[in-house]
């Protein structure tokens, strides 16, 4: 049996991630973290009574061989820390990390000889969709990129949005885009500007997660767009990472390194 920890197992992921763990062959849920709880008794959260219940990071003594993370930007650089410091394979789902966290945690990863997964998406669809946008931003340099969530999403740029943008930048012709005299009126509402690709986020109730990277050219245009209607959509990459992150050797970012 594969043991596994969910950090923030009371939130909209950390939920269908308890469910996809207690629904899968070969693994069992050992724990789970949530910085709100009021309760350590796991039938209080309908888990059966041999799973650890903490509220604090530094309460943890756990065998869980994956942990995986749902939490907030503000909380996976040390959940994940702690999980490589006591070699526990991290599959991580929160977004927020900044480029040196993710340096310094890969690091210590190889330190450590753990592998693990940071992905900012597990859609099977946003996967696609930045492997396609990367590939049209060779031919088509001028690109502006609009991301949709759900109202009750704590971070903007979205990790997905800022991942595409990463991933144009590095194919992307050097380039001036839009005009260098422009002006706002309205202070932010060209959007986000990352080494000059435009990012915009829309939050709404009813949203749950989407992309759109539109592409401009001399009397054309392409536009990619991806939907992830329900979280269920997120699933089917969590299984693959928690099928393959005991092998891996090395901290990896992104889903599609293991497809
Ligand atoms: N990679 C991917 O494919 C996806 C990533 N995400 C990302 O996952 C993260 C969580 O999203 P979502 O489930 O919607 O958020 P929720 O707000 O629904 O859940 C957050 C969870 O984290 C817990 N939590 C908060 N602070 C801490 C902490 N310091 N330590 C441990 N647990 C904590 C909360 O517990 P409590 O309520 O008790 O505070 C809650 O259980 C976000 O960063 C989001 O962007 C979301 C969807 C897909
Ligand atoms: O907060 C969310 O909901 C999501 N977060 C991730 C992100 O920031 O990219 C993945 C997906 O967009 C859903």
């Amino acid at each position: 049996m594969t043991k596994v920890l969910i950090a923030g197992f009371t939130g909209a992921m950390g939920q269908k991630a308890v469910r996809l763990v207690q629904e899968s062959d070969g693994y069992e849920l050992v724990a789970g973290l949530a910085v709100g709880i009021t309760s350590k008794d796991p039938e209080d959260y309908d888990l059966p009574a041999g799973v650890a219940i903490y509220g604090d990071l530094n309460e943890i003594q756990t065998d869980a061989d994956i942990w995986i993370d749902f939490t907030l930007p503000s909380a996976v650089y040390a959940n994940t820390k702690f999980a490589i410091e006591h070699g526990i394979h991290p599959v991580i789902g929160t977004t927020g990390l900044t480029d040196d966290q993710v340096s310094e945690l890969q690091d210590l990863a190889s330190a450590k000889h753990l592998g693990g997964l940071i992905a900012p998406n597990f859609g099977m669809s946003a996967v696609l969709l930045m492997k396609f946008a990367k590939e049209a931003a060779k031919y088509f340099p001028d690109v502006e990129i609009i991301e949709m969530h759900h109202d009750n999403k704590a971070d903007a740029p979205s990790g997905t949005a800022l991942s595409t943008a990463k991933l144009i930048d590095e194919v992307r012709p050097e380039h001036e885009q839009g005009n260098p005299d422009e002006t706002e009126s309205l202070s932010g509402v060209r959007g986000g500007d990352y080494h000059g690709i435009h990012i915009h986020a829309v939050r709404l109730p009813g949203y749950v997660a989407h992309e759109q990277v539109l592409f401009g050219g001399p009397g054309e245009a392409l536009t990619i767009r991806q939907d992830s209607f329900d979280r269920q959509s997120f699933m089917t990459g969590v299984k693959v990472a928690m099928d393959h992150v005991l092998d891996l050797k090395e901290l990896v970012v992104g889903l599609e390194n293991l497809l």
